[in-house]
């Protein structure tokens, strides 16, 4: 079996949401697949009316094969400080046709307000390992665990793009959608995460003389997050970026670096094993943070950020736009393209 589905963009890329059947008759939510977590917890009518923002919901009452799972609940808490709780249903849920029966649904009871406030997200969709599913006493099993045993091939890819839809795939890798060879790395899932090691990052145009700046090796543990937006990386890696770009700062109040929205940006390359990961400057001008028209606006936030105080770098969205990678569920393993 194998399945294909849109992922698109909501404002300013902040995520990437996807089509979910859930229940019988089938309701289609769009959910945030999060390679950064391992809960599938949607907005359900359990959520209190207070609670929500707009959201589609779960019907759980109009599903005839929904079945709560007594006595387990779930609660989970990102580190952005949002959080989400409540009860556990299994139900059959299906991603472009691939189909899990008795997959659990986590149905939300309390959401804190960055969810709320997110009217077209009906939830997430968790793709890291199940060690991280919080429900409790019995751990549920993510989709893609349970969907394994049905897929051609045992792995999902991720192919985002700029401020416009890209898509997942389940159980088979599209030639089309990169270029050249894959380059596979090891994982080490051992918290739970897609983790790997990078070992150094370049500037292109450091130098200027366009072949980059020579490689600083400041390795770092990384994980792979569709969960998370931004590129999060050691402090030294934005200071040697930054400094290449006039007008760049770092402001507290902005939370973070800040670049004039007209800059230049560099390239920046992540080297990973042997595999060099080029990340154009352009995905590195995030949002503008003094109006909503970026076409006025002076000022931007990078689309990289530090990662200090955070127990590894992660490798959100931005790198997703820039890079294509299988999830290799089957071998544990990333590989990486581009594309
Ligand atoms: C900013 C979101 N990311 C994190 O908190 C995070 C952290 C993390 C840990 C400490 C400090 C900062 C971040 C480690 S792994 C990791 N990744 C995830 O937790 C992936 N799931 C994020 C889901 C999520 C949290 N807040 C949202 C708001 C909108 C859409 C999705 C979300």
């Amino acid at each position: 079996d194998q399945g294909e589905v849109s992922a698109t963009p909501q404002l300013f890329d902040v995520e990437y949401l996807a089509p979910v059947q859930i229940g019988t008759p089938p309701q289609t939510l769009n959910l945030n697949f999060d390679t950064g977590s391992s809960d599938l917890w949607v907005f359900s009518s359990e959520t209190p009316q207070q609670s929500r923002g707009g959201q589609k919901i779960f019907e759980i009452e109009k599903s005839s094969s929904a079945q709560r799972l007594a006595n387990n609940t779930w609660a989970i808490s990102y580190g952005d400080g949002s959080r989400s709780s409540g009860n556990v249903y299994l139900d059959v849920v299906s991603v472009g046709g691939v189909n899990v029966f008795n997959q659990a649904v986590e149905s939300a009871t309390s959401v804190s307000s960055s969810f709320i406030s997110d009217a077209a997200s009906s939830g997430l969709l968790g793709l890291a390992f199940d060690k991280l599913n919080t429900v409790k006493p019995s751990k549920q099993k993510t989709f893609i665990t349970n969907a394994l045993e049905s897929l051609e091939l045992g792995v999902f890819t991720a192919n985002l793009k700029k401020s416009e839809p890209g898509n997942y795939n389940f159980g088979f890798i599209d030639e089309t959608e990169f270029t050249g060879p894959l380059n596979y790395v090891d994982v080490d899932s051992s918290d739970g995460f897609w983790a790997f090691q990078a070992t150094g990052y370049s500037v292109e145009g450091a130098s200027g003389n366009g072949t980059g700046s020579p490689v600083v090796p400041i390795a770092h543990n990384a994980i792979a997050d569709t969960g998370t937006t931004l590129l999060l990386l050691p402090a030294g890696i934005n200071q040697a970026y930054y400094r290449q770009v006039k007008g760049a700062k770092e402001d507290p109040q902005a939370g973070g670096w800040t670049v004039p929205c007209k800059a230049d940006l560099p390239d920046l390359t992540l080297h990973i094993g042997s595999y060099k990961a080029v990340i154009p400057g352009e995905l590195i001008l995030f949002a503008p943070i003094d109006t909503d028209d970026i076409k006025t606006a002076k000022t931007c936030f990078g689309g990289m950020q530090s990662s200090a105080g955070m127990p590894f770098a992660i490798y959100g969205d931005v790198f997703f736009k820039a890079q294509f990678t299988v999830f290799d569920v089957e071998n544990g393993k990333l590989a990486f393209a581009p594309k």
